[in-house]
Parts: structure tokens; sequence; C-alpha cells
């Protein structure tokens, strides 16, 4: 989805989203959320100008008015990987933002100027949407140090007074302090484990996790992995791509989800959502969490070293701090046991990875469903040989709802701040 969005007026006075050279897959993941965004609004798209067509095949002539995916599905199939635009060209709905404001558009030096780490897998959504209200500046983009960064493109650090960012890129202290205007700090994940946020409140930055709630999107992954790993579905679906008459199935059993005891760790909205999904499988549910939850009904343990005990899955949903860092260490993996698998969609580093592989290895738990890993985007290359662990590279809220929630909520966030301040 990395690639640059903007806008552009033909000579009749058209207006046009142009979206730059990208991968096919790219302009057709962005467009359908522009699409799913733009609910009701009709769109045509065309090829850009470059493409040396005809003018004959140059429309696609495609209004895409939203009723269905199956529709939906059918209008993108055209695309082909050339450079092409999405013209407005008529609505019962009320235009896009940025389509509205087209004419409004500052001179770009007047744009307040927004920071971007990261770059937010929503980045590319949220700067098509919004390039009317900012400047902005990608230091995701560079190599060398944020000072240097700012220095090159002429951008005083005191100007800086918001960054968007995700978990991809850390906001340091050192960060922080070179820029002495800086008032928020919008993060589109839930996690805020890579802002430092002693330096933030040391300094009264405001911290907004504009994940929206995706709980359900999370859950759903932590589920997906759970039921993956245990019915061994993923080697199955490698199994079958092999199989043949020259090789036998040799498949090894799964087992069964229904009456699995499930410690959830953290049952906050994420652990709360799986565990309303599992106990409609039959699972016995418990957990741990900073606090015993006064109206839950489960079991609480103060101590993970016991709920390990006495669950076949741990599910760790909680938010990584100095805590929880490792708190799923060999001690906890031997209480698990060899029958006990480990779904993780909260961070990586809440398990100590090393003795994860170790113990996955050496037969120490049965498996584990990984949406996280420890130092992402690497992964232990020990974990691709094992049949018994899924792996998914932090996508549980890749939705296109989600996506779009994030933006709506980074967005709002963004302008209540500047509005007023
Ligand atoms: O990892 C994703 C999040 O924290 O939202």
């Amino acid at each position: 989805l990395h690639q640059s969005v903007h806008f552009e007026e033909s000579e009749d006075g058209e207006q046009f989203v142009m979206f730059e050279k990208a991968p096919v897959e790219n302009k057709m993941a962005l467009m359908k959320s522009l699409i799913a965004y733009e609910e009701g609004t009709c769109w045509k798209a065309r090829l850009g100008a470059d493409c040396n067509l005809t003018k004959e095949n140059y429309i696609f002539d495609i209004p895409v008015w939203l009723t269905d995916e199956s529709t939906r599905d059918k209008k993108f199939i055209r695309l082909t990987n050339k450079l092409f635009i999405l013209k407005l060209i008529s609505s019962g709905a009320q235009p896009s933002m940025a389509m509205e404001d087209k004419h409004n558009l500052k001179d770009n030096k007047e744009l307040q100027p927004l920071l971007v780490f990261g770059p937010p897998t929503i980045f590319p959504i949220f700067e098509a949407q919004n390039s009317h209200n900012y400047r902005f500046i990608k230091a995701f983009s560079s190599q060398v140090s944020l000072h240097q960064f700012l220095t090159q493109q002429k951008v005083d650090p005191s100007s800086i007074q918001a960054i968007l960012c995700n978990p991809v890129q850390k906001v340091t202290a050192d960060a922080i302090r070179l820029l002495p205007s800086l008032r928020i700090i919008v993060t589109s994940s839930a996690g805020t484990d890579h802002i430092d946020l002693v330096e933030c409140s040391r300094h009264s930055i405001q911290v907004v996790s504009a994940a929206g709630d995706h709980a359900g999107d999370v859950a759903d992954m932590a589920v997906g992995l759970l039921l993956d790993v245990v019915c061994k579905i993923s080697a199955a679906d490698r199994h079958v791509r092999k199989w043949g008459p020259s090789m036998p199935f040799n498949l090894s059993f799964g087992s069964k989800l229904k009456g699995k005891r499930v410690g959830i760790v953290g049952l906050g909205k994420i652990g709360t959502a799986v565990a309303e999904r599992l106990e409609a499988f039959g699972c016995k549910m418990m957990y741990n969490s900073r606090n015993e939850k006064p109206f839950v009904s489960y079991p609480f343990y103060s101590n993970v070293v016991e709920l390990a005990g006495d669950s076949d899955v741990l599910v760790l949903c909680c938010s990584l701090n100095e805590e929880t860092r490792h708190m799923v260490n060999r001690e906890v993996m031997l209480a698990l046991g060899k029958n006990g698998f480990i779904v993780n969609v909260g961070r990586g580093a809440l398990i100590d990875e090393k003795e994860l592989v170790q113990c996955l290895m050496e037969g120490e738990i049965g498996g584990a469903g990984l949406d996280v890993f420890e130092n992402e985007p690497i992964v232990p290359n020990d974990l691709f040989a094992l049949d018994n662990v899924v792996l998914s590279p932090h996508a549980s809220s890749f939705t296109s709802n989600g996506f779009n929630e994030c933006c709506k909520l980074a967005a709002e966030a963004l302008q209540v701040f500047f509005s007023s301040n």
C-alpha cells in the first residue's frame, strides 16, 4: 500500500485521485479501501494518460455503485497494472472530504506539518483523505537520524506539533526531545509500547491510540490461529499440495477445541472478545490480568505459571511493558505442557522467543499460533520447519473496516487537537 496518491484537476475542471506507479495488488487494495470508505459514492475509474492506450479502451467505465461484495470484486478484476485514475463522477451521497476541499487546497507551506513515523499501514489512505490539511513529513522514508532528516528537509523541529505513527518505528525519548513543540502523538495501533510514554508525560504530550474498536478483528485472528494449530489446517494444506501416489497420507492427528481449558492473559477488550468466541466452541475459560475483575465469572489467576499449569491453551492478549516482557518464559511453557498450545496476538516480546523455539523443537509444548514476533519483521528460521506452528505477519487488524475506522479516528484526533490549539 505504500505509494503516493495525490489530487489532480483536468483541463475541463474534473477532479481525480491520482495513484502513482505501484504494484497492481497495492492499487487494488487501496482502491477497495477507498471504495469501502466511500460507501454510496459513485466512482469511475480509468487508466492514466501515460498508458498509451487508445481512447476506446482508455476508460473503464465502471461506475461503482456499491451494492454488495460480489459486484465490487468483479469490477476491480478489470484493472491492469498500469497507472490509473479514479474520477468522482456524480453522487447522491456526500463527496469525500478530500474531493470536497479540492478547491480550497491551501498553499503547501500553509498546511500543518505532520511528522509521520512507521509509516502506519493506514498511511496511504490517510494521506489521500487528508492531504488538504497536512504537509506530511515522511520520516519513515529516511535512513538518517531524525535530526539530519529534518535538516535535509529544511523543517524547523519547533514547527512540529504532531506525530502520526505505528509500532513499526519507535518514537524514542531522543525524537521527543528534538521536537520542543510536540503536543500530540497519534498511533494507528492499540498498543503504545513503541512510544516512550515516560518522556511523553514529562513533556505533557498526549498519546492517542486511533486503533478503534478492532478487538473483534484481533479476536477473530486469535481464534483462527488456535483452530488452525489445533486442527492442523495449515499443516494439512501443505500436505495436500505435495500429496499424490508417491506421497502417502501421513498427517498426524489434530485435536478437538471443545472442552479445552483456555487461559487468557490480559482480559481487556481483545481478551474478552476471544473468551466470548471460545465459549461458543465449548472451551472452559480462565484468565490472568493485572487485577481480578469483579464482574467476570471465569476463574482468576494472579500467577501465569499457575494459569499455564491449569490450561491447555494460553492466549496472549495483553500489552507489552516492563512487567509483561518475557512473562511467558520456559517455566510457563513447561507448566503448560507437551499438549499445550500458545496463541500470541499481543506483542512478540511477551514470550521469550528463544525459549519458545526451543520448547517447540523439543516438543515441550504442543504448538503455537503467532501473529507477533520479538524482532519483527525477523522471524526465527527454525519456526518455518515446524508443522505445529502457524504464523501470521502482525496482521490481525488488517481488515478494510478496521483500516477505515482507524483513518477516521486518527483524522478526528488530529483535527480536534489542531482546532483547539
Ligand atoms: O498491533 C496492533 C495494535 O497494537 O493495534
